[in-house]
Protein backbone atom coordinates (compact mmCIF):
# COMPACT_ATOMS: atom_id res chain seq x y z
CA UNK A 1 0.00 0.00 0.00
CA UNK A 2 1.36 3.81 -0.99
CA UNK A 3 2.19 5.70 2.18
CA UNK A 4 3.99 9.16 3.20
CA UNK A 5 7.82 9.48 2.78
CA UNK A 6 7.93 9.74 7.13
CA UNK A 7 10.53 10.99 8.72
CA UNK A 8 11.00 11.03 12.42
CA UNK A 9 12.82 13.88 14.29
CA UNK A 10 14.22 14.22 18.02
CA UNK A 11 16.43 15.79 20.01
CA UNK A 12 18.34 13.19 22.98
CA UNK A 13 21.21 13.57 25.03
CA UNK A 14 24.50 12.41 24.67
CA UNK A 15 23.52 9.30 26.58
CA UNK A 16 20.24 8.86 24.46
CA UNK A 17 17.34 9.95 26.61
CA UNK A 18 14.39 11.99 25.05
CA UNK A 19 13.69 12.87 28.75
CA UNK A 20 14.06 12.32 32.05
CA UNK A 21 12.81 9.73 34.76
CA UNK A 22 10.09 12.07 35.21
CA UNK A 23 8.85 11.69 31.93
CA UNK A 24 7.81 15.57 31.02
CA UNK A 25 9.23 17.37 28.15
CA UNK A 26 12.98 18.62 28.93
CA UNK A 27 14.64 20.83 26.73
CA UNK A 28 17.31 19.31 24.98
CA UNK A 29 17.92 21.28 21.22
CA UNK A 30 19.62 24.25 20.92
CA UNK A 31 18.07 27.79 20.01
CA UNK A 32 19.36 26.73 15.90
CA UNK A 33 17.96 23.13 16.48
CA UNK A 34 14.53 24.02 17.51
CA UNK A 35 14.65 26.75 14.29
CA UNK A 36 15.62 23.27 12.52
CA UNK A 37 12.90 21.69 13.87
CA UNK A 38 10.23 24.47 12.94
CA UNK A 39 11.07 24.72 9.47
CA UNK A 40 11.04 20.67 9.31
CA UNK A 41 7.22 21.11 10.65
CA UNK A 42 6.80 23.71 8.38
CA UNK A 43 7.92 21.75 5.30
CA UNK A 44 5.78 18.87 6.31
CA UNK A 45 1.98 17.74 5.15
CA UNK A 46 1.58 16.46 9.14
CA UNK A 47 3.24 16.17 12.26
CA UNK A 48 2.73 13.24 14.19
CA UNK A 49 3.00 11.87 18.18
CA UNK A 50 1.44 9.51 20.14
CA UNK A 51 -0.51 9.66 22.72
CA UNK A 52 1.99 9.18 25.27
CA UNK A 53 3.86 12.47 24.60
CA UNK A 54 0.43 14.32 24.15
CA UNK A 55 -0.13 12.95 27.95
CA UNK A 56 3.34 13.92 29.12
CA UNK A 57 4.07 17.09 27.48
CA UNK A 58 0.59 18.56 25.90
CA UNK A 59 2.41 20.24 23.14
CA UNK A 60 0.77 22.09 20.62
CA UNK A 61 3.17 21.13 17.25
CA UNK A 62 2.61 24.64 15.36
CA UNK A 63 4.73 26.37 13.08
CA UNK A 64 6.54 29.03 15.88
CA UNK A 65 7.93 31.43 12.81
CA UNK A 66 4.92 33.37 11.77
CA UNK A 67 7.57 34.11 8.27
CA UNK A 68 7.23 30.17 7.62
CA UNK A 69 3.32 30.33 8.52
CA UNK A 70 2.77 33.26 6.34
CA UNK A 71 5.12 31.17 3.45
CA UNK A 72 2.81 28.21 4.00
CA UNK A 73 -0.51 30.30 3.39
CA UNK A 74 1.14 31.79 0.19
CA UNK A 75 1.27 27.88 -1.26
CA UNK A 76 -2.39 27.62 -0.90
CA UNK A 77 -1.76 25.56 2.79
CA UNK A 78 -2.73 26.20 6.65
CA UNK A 79 -0.51 27.75 8.57
CA UNK A 80 -0.11 24.91 10.41
CA UNK A 81 0.68 21.16 9.28
CA UNK A 82 -2.13 18.47 9.95
CA UNK A 83 -1.26 17.63 13.50
CA UNK A 84 -1.89 13.79 14.09
CA UNK A 85 -1.98 11.89 17.28
CA UNK A 86 -2.09 8.06 17.75
CA UNK A 87 -4.10 7.15 20.76
CA UNK A 88 -5.51 3.68 20.67
CA UNK A 89 -8.05 4.22 23.25
CA UNK A 90 -8.95 7.72 22.56
CA UNK A 91 -7.43 9.03 26.09
CA UNK A 92 -6.18 12.34 24.59
CA UNK A 93 -8.05 15.46 26.63
CA UNK A 94 -10.83 17.09 25.12
CA UNK A 95 -8.90 20.62 26.04
CA UNK A 96 -5.08 19.02 24.99
CA UNK A 97 -3.33 22.31 23.16
CA UNK A 98 -2.99 20.12 19.83
CA UNK A 99 -6.88 20.94 19.56
CA UNK A 100 -7.24 24.51 20.94
CA UNK A 101 -3.33 26.23 19.66
CA UNK A 102 -3.23 27.67 15.87
CA UNK A 103 -5.11 26.65 12.79
CA UNK A 104 -5.24 23.50 11.05
CA UNK A 105 -6.57 20.63 10.63
CA UNK A 106 -6.36 18.11 13.34
CA UNK A 107 -6.22 13.91 13.10
CA UNK A 108 -6.79 11.40 15.76
CA UNK A 109 -6.16 7.65 14.65
CA UNK A 110 -8.06 5.24 17.36
CA UNK A 111 -8.31 1.46 17.40
CA UNK A 112 -11.91 -0.35 17.24
CA UNK A 113 -11.37 -0.28 20.62
CA UNK A 114 -11.60 3.20 21.28
CA UNK A 115 -15.04 3.83 23.72
CA UNK A 116 -17.67 5.19 21.16
CA UNK A 117 -18.95 8.07 23.04
CA UNK A 118 -14.92 9.68 23.47
CA UNK A 119 -15.02 8.94 19.62
CA UNK A 120 -18.06 11.10 18.88
CA UNK A 121 -16.70 13.73 21.36
CA UNK A 122 -13.51 13.67 19.11
CA UNK A 123 -15.20 13.98 16.07
CA UNK A 124 -16.21 17.82 16.80
CA UNK A 125 -12.26 18.49 17.18
CA UNK A 126 -10.40 16.24 14.79
CA UNK A 127 -10.91 14.03 12.23
CA UNK A 128 -11.24 10.22 13.44
CA UNK A 129 -9.39 7.31 11.77
CA UNK A 130 -10.15 3.95 13.10
CA UNK A 131 -7.19 1.32 12.36
CA UNK A 132 -6.54 -1.83 14.13
CA UNK A 133 -8.37 -3.63 16.56
CA UNK A 134 -6.61 -3.06 19.97
CA UNK A 135 -3.68 -0.84 18.78
CA UNK A 136 -3.55 1.37 16.05
CA UNK A 137 -2.36 -0.46 13.12
CA UNK A 138 0.59 0.95 11.69
CA UNK A 139 0.60 0.38 8.09
CA UNK A 140 -3.05 0.32 7.92
CA UNK A 141 -3.36 4.10 9.56
CA UNK A 142 -0.17 5.06 6.66
CA UNK A 143 -2.29 3.70 3.87
CA UNK A 144 -5.06 6.11 5.11
CA UNK A 145 -2.91 9.10 5.58
CA UNK A 146 -1.64 8.94 2.32
CA UNK A 147 -5.17 8.69 0.87
CA UNK A 148 -6.07 12.01 2.72
CA UNK A 149 -3.14 13.54 0.76
CA UNK A 150 -0.21 13.59 3.49
CA UNK A 151 2.87 13.25 1.37
CA UNK A 152 5.21 14.24 3.76
CA UNK A 153 5.24 12.86 7.62
CA UNK A 154 7.06 14.09 10.15
CA UNK A 155 6.97 12.25 13.37
CA UNK A 156 7.76 13.89 16.38
CA UNK A 157 8.09 10.68 19.18
CA UNK A 158 7.73 9.67 21.74
CA UNK A 159 10.10 6.32 22.53
CA UNK A 160 7.47 4.16 21.79
CA UNK A 161 5.76 5.07 18.77
CA UNK A 162 9.62 5.48 17.13
CA UNK A 163 10.23 2.45 17.50
CA UNK A 164 7.02 1.00 16.32
CA UNK A 165 7.14 3.26 13.36
CA UNK A 166 10.44 2.35 12.53
CA UNK A 167 10.23 -1.53 13.28
CA UNK A 168 7.24 -1.59 11.05
CA UNK A 169 9.42 -0.13 7.89
CA UNK A 170 7.58 3.05 7.79
CA UNK A 171 10.31 5.35 8.44
CA UNK A 172 12.68 6.81 5.48
CA UNK A 173 14.58 8.96 7.52
CA UNK A 174 15.74 9.68 10.82
CA UNK A 175 17.22 13.01 12.41
CA UNK A 176 18.41 13.50 15.61
CA UNK A 177 20.24 15.97 17.52
CA UNK A 178 22.40 14.96 20.44
CA UNK A 179 22.47 17.29 23.11
CA UNK A 180 25.58 17.98 25.23
CA UNK A 181 24.48 16.66 28.46
CA UNK A 182 23.61 13.18 29.85
CA UNK A 183 20.63 12.50 32.01
CA UNK A 184 20.70 8.80 32.83
CA UNK A 185 18.21 6.94 34.62
CA UNK A 186 16.96 3.33 33.59
CA UNK A 187 13.36 4.66 33.62
CA UNK A 188 14.03 7.81 31.37
CA UNK A 189 12.82 7.23 27.55
CA UNK A 190 15.51 6.69 25.36
CA UNK A 191 14.91 8.13 21.57
CA UNK A 192 13.71 4.26 20.86
CA UNK A 193 12.01 1.86 23.39
CA UNK A 194 9.42 -0.48 22.38
CA UNK A 195 10.26 -4.29 22.34
CA UNK A 196 13.78 -3.91 20.85
CA UNK A 197 15.63 -6.67 19.52
CA UNK A 198 17.31 -9.91 20.97
CA UNK A 199 20.03 -10.55 18.29
CA UNK A 200 22.10 -8.19 16.11
CA UNK A 201 20.85 -9.81 12.83
CA UNK A 202 17.62 -8.55 13.84
CA UNK A 203 18.95 -4.47 14.13
CA UNK A 204 17.04 -2.05 11.59
CA UNK A 205 20.37 -0.63 10.12
CA UNK A 206 20.89 3.01 9.01
CA UNK A 207 22.89 4.86 6.15
CA UNK A 208 24.70 7.58 7.75
CA UNK A 209 23.55 10.64 5.64
CA UNK A 210 24.83 13.87 7.24
CA UNK A 211 26.16 14.83 10.28
CA UNK A 212 26.60 19.18 11.66
CA UNK A 213 27.39 20.37 14.22
CA UNK A 214 24.52 22.52 15.75
CA UNK A 215 24.52 24.83 19.02
CA UNK A 216 26.78 23.04 21.43
CA UNK A 217 26.07 19.41 19.76
CA UNK A 218 25.39 17.45 17.04
CA UNK A 219 22.49 16.62 14.56
CA UNK A 220 22.76 13.01 12.50
CA UNK A 221 20.98 12.41 9.70
CA UNK A 222 20.18 9.06 9.08
CA UNK A 223 18.49 6.55 6.02
CA UNK A 224 16.74 3.71 7.16
CA UNK A 225 17.63 0.82 5.03
CA UNK A 226 15.07 -1.73 3.25
CA UNK A 227 12.19 0.71 5.05
CA UNK A 228 8.97 -0.68 3.54
CA UNK A 229 8.32 0.76 0.37
CA UNK A 230 6.50 3.69 -0.17
N1 LIG B 1 13.18 14.95 23.10
C1 LIG B 1 12.28 14.75 22.17
O1 LIG B 1 12.55 15.01 20.98
C2 LIG B 1 10.95 14.20 22.51
C3 LIG B 1 10.69 13.65 23.75
N2 LIG B 1 9.49 13.09 24.02
C4 LIG B 1 9.31 12.42 25.33
O2 LIG B 1 8.90 11.07 25.11
C5 LIG B 1 8.08 10.63 26.20
C6 LIG B 1 6.81 10.01 25.66
O3 LIG B 1 7.13 8.82 24.98
P1 LIG B 1 6.25 7.52 25.21
O4 LIG B 1 5.79 7.45 26.61
O5 LIG B 1 7.02 6.39 24.68
O6 LIG B 1 4.94 7.82 24.35
P2 LIG B 1 4.62 7.94 22.78
O7 LIG B 1 4.40 9.36 22.48
O8 LIG B 1 5.60 7.19 21.97
O9 LIG B 1 3.19 7.25 22.70
C7 LIG B 1 3.12 5.84 22.88
C8 LIG B 1 1.68 5.40 22.87
O10 LIG B 1 1.14 5.41 21.54
C9 LIG B 1 0.04 4.54 21.51
N3 LIG B 1 0.02 3.67 20.35
C10 LIG B 1 -1.08 3.42 19.60
N4 LIG B 1 -0.82 2.51 18.67
C11 LIG B 1 0.47 2.16 18.81
C12 LIG B 1 1.27 1.22 18.13
N5 LIG B 1 0.83 0.49 17.11
N6 LIG B 1 2.54 1.07 18.55
C13 LIG B 1 3.02 1.81 19.56
N7 LIG B 1 2.30 2.71 20.26
C14 LIG B 1 1.01 2.89 19.88
C15 LIG B 1 0.13 3.65 22.76
O11 LIG B 1 -0.87 4.07 23.70
P3 LIG B 1 -2.35 3.46 23.54
O12 LIG B 1 -2.20 1.96 23.61
O13 LIG B 1 -3.14 4.04 24.62
O14 LIG B 1 -2.80 3.89 22.19
C16 LIG B 1 1.52 3.96 23.30
O15 LIG B 1 1.61 3.82 24.69
C17 LIG B 1 7.83 11.86 27.06
O16 LIG B 1 8.71 11.81 28.15
C18 LIG B 1 8.19 13.03 26.14
O17 LIG B 1 8.63 14.14 26.86
C19 LIG B 1 8.49 13.06 23.11
C20 LIG B 1 8.67 13.60 21.87
C21 LIG B 1 9.92 14.21 21.46
N1 LIG C 1 13.36 19.05 18.88
C1 LIG C 1 13.10 19.03 20.19
N2 LIG C 1 14.06 19.40 21.07
C2 LIG C 1 13.82 19.36 22.37
O1 LIG C 1 14.78 19.74 23.21
C3 LIG C 1 12.58 18.94 22.85
N3 LIG C 1 12.34 18.91 24.18
C4 LIG C 1 11.60 18.56 21.90
N4 LIG C 1 10.40 18.15 22.31
C5 LIG C 1 9.30 17.97 21.38
O2 LIG C 1 8.66 19.19 21.09
C6 LIG C 1 7.29 19.09 21.49
C7 LIG C 1 6.78 20.43 21.93
O3 LIG C 1 6.25 21.07 20.81
P1 LIG C 1 5.53 22.50 20.95
O4 LIG C 1 6.61 23.47 21.33
O5 LIG C 1 4.48 22.39 21.99
O6 LIG C 1 5.00 22.79 19.60
C8 LIG C 1 7.33 18.06 22.59
O7 LIG C 1 6.14 17.43 22.87
C9 LIG C 1 8.27 17.08 21.98
O8 LIG C 1 7.55 16.45 20.94
N5 LIG C 1 11.90 18.61 20.58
Amino acid sequence: MERPFTFINSAMSADGKISTKKRKQVKISGKTDFDRVDELRASSDAVMVGIGTVLADDPSLTVKSEERRRRRVSEGKEENPARIVVDSKARIPLTADVFKKGVGKRIVVVSKSAPSDKVEALKAKADVIVAGGEEVDLPVMSGELKKRGIDRLMVEGGATLNWAMTRAGLVDEISVFVGNLIIGGKTAPTFMDGEGISERSEAIELDLEKCERMDEGVVLTWRVRSSGSK
